[in-house]
């Protein structure tokens, strides 16, 4: 099975929160959702609450699940949900940089190359919030 990484869409007032990778250099500078890999033993609930602590400071609670399982570079798989913040304000503890982007200002940053296709499912959710 290959192994797998979690994402956080969160989203407050229409605007998704996206974070900008610091290391390792072929991917410092690129825009992700915040999160990381599930540990052993761990759901993914539970991986995306640690890797938001440990990542932004804050607890999140998590909603939905975008589509299915997202093919990312490196053989991982990515699942990606909805989350918004339970307490605390997002800062960028192991991130260069944090924006807010609203649906129209969605692809004014340099995604990852994998996420693009998972931003357009999550522009959907955007519209909703
Ligand atoms: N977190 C995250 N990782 C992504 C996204 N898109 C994408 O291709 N990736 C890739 C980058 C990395 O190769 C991998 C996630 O690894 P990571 O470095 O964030 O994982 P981690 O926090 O558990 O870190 P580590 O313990 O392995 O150092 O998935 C995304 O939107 N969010």
């Amino acid at each position: 099975m290959p192994s797998l990484v979690v994402g956080a869409a969160i989203i407050a007032d229409g605007r998704l929160l996206a974070a900008q990778r610091a290391a390792p250099p072929e991917l410092a500078g690129g825009w992700e959702f915040p999160g990381g890999k599930v540990e052993p033993g761990e759901t993914d609930e539970q991986a995306l609450a640690r890797e938001c602590r440990e990542e932004l400071g804050i607890d999140v609670a998590v909603g939905r699940r975008i589509g299915d399982d997202w093919p990312l570079h490196n053989g991982y798989v990515m699942h990606v949900w909805t989350a918004t913040i339970a307490s605390g304000e997002p800062a960028a503890l192991e991130h260069s940089d944090l924006r807010w982007l609203s649906e129209a200002e969605l692809f004014d940053v340099p995604w990852l190359p994998a996420d693009l296709r998972v931003l357009e499912a999550v522009r959907v959710h955007l519209k909703e919030s």
